[in-house]
């Protein structure tokens, strides 16, 4: 029988520098057992230790233990509180909130701002809710960035999402769900190894679509057109999964970019905010190892450096064959892991394959 070895925190507050409601929440938070990283030991610090009197337990319990206890945590319901689950797909992190019992987002834009904060937060990349279905879908998906604005899509977001929902009904094995998002119907299917294929629909490469203000300059597209971005001129081409992509060899003139040396901090603003882009957009730097392996650093609308981005990669490998670098199945090396990218000419759909973990399950206050 597996064993998973699980921290939970047992709190005793001695300090009275804590608030009632804090003091609440956290005798709260330990009786429910409501905070436990499966798999992961939980340091904290030691004036944290100190002040609060905090024993951390190991215990060990079996996976089906564990399922319990995060069903038990998950039929969590209690007003005034959040409940959520920590998912990230390589890096790519997000609090996922089971929203099915509404349309409505239980979290407003701003409240997701505070939540990703990873100081004064929970920490990640946005917030992802799973709502109920919309035209006949499984389910629909909304998503917050970190920076409080929504967008279209989220590749990685939607491999957390099929995983998470698989845990709400409690379904093991391979499973696909219809989902409907801001980028029309997405299917993920999770695999038997846990991974998730993601049919990610059509790339759409029309710049009026896109959009981007850049002329069209094969047929209604945007391929190895030039942008000067602050007085440099890069060569980039345009694509869309529901959200915008701007993704680039290197510069004019010299297409062997290094991209472990790109300060994206510095640049990735430049572009996100280029007027070119009306709507901003996310941007990839590619670095070619073969016509079947890339490599990708991402400045994402919204979110900033993140250690991947899935549709992204989906972009990435439709403006390398749109430029003639790579063939339609790639391997994509990003920050946080490789995904398996698919462009299939028969139905000019994109399929992407990668993970999706479970982090955490906590509660907040709101
Ligand atoms: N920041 C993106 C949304 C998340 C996309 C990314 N995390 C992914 O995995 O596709 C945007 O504003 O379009």
């Amino acid at each position: 029988m597996a064993t998973t070895t699980t921290s939970s925190i047992s709190v005793s507050s001695s300090s009275s520098s804590l608030s009632s409601n804090s003091q609440r929440y956290l005798s709260n938070l330990v009786q429910s057992q409501h905070c436990f990283f499966p798999r992961k030991n939980v340091a904290l610090n030691k004036s944290l230790r100190r002040s609060l009197n905090f024993r951390i337990k190991a215990v060990s319990l079996t996976s089906e233990t564990l399922e319990t206890a995060s069903h038990t945590f998950l039929d969590r319901k209690e007003s005034g509180f959040l409940h959520f689950v920590k998912y990230h797909g390589l890096g790519n992190d997000f609090i996922l909130v089971d929203n099915r019992d509404s349309m409505e987002p239980k979290v407003t834009p701003e409240q997701a701002v505070k939540l990703c904060d990873r100081n004064f937060g929970i920490g990640g990349d946005g917030v992802i809710f799973a709502m109920p279905g919309t035209n006949g879908t499984d389910y629909t998906m909304r998503i917050f960035n970190s920076d409080g604005s929504e967008p279209e899509m989220c590749g990685n977001g939607v491999r957390c999402f099929a995983r998470f929902i698989a845990e709400l009904e409690n379904l093991h094995g391979k499973h696909s769900f219809t989902i409907h998002t801001g980028a029309g119907l997405i299917v993920p299917e999770i695999q038997d190894d846990g991974k998730v294929k993601v049919d990610m629909g059509e790339p759409i490469l029309s710049a009026v679509d896109l959009p981007t203000k850049l002329p069209a300059n094969k047929d209604s597209a945007v391929v190895k057109s030039d942008l000067v971005v602050d007085g440099e001129a890069w060569s980039v081409t345009c694509v869309s999964m529901g959200n915008p992509h701007c993704i680039t060899f290197g510069r004019k003139g010299d297409q062997n970019l290094v991209v472990d040396q790109l300060n994206l901090a510095d640049i990735g603003p430049k572009f996100e905010h280029h007027d070119v882009f009306p709507a901003r957009t996310n941007t990839e730097f590619i670095q070619v190892f073969s016509r079947s392996h890339l490599k990708m650093r991402v400045w994402e609308r919204g979110a900033g450096a993140t250690l991947a981005c899935g549709t992204g990669a989906c972009a990435v490998v439709v403006a390398a064959v749109l430029e003639g670098r790579a063939e339609r199945n790639c391997t994509v090396d990003l920050p946080g892991g490789p995904l398996e990218i698919e462009w299939r000419e028969e139905d000019n759909h994109v399929y992407m394959t990668g993970p999706a973990e479970v982090v955490f399950y906590g509660s907040v206050p709101l």
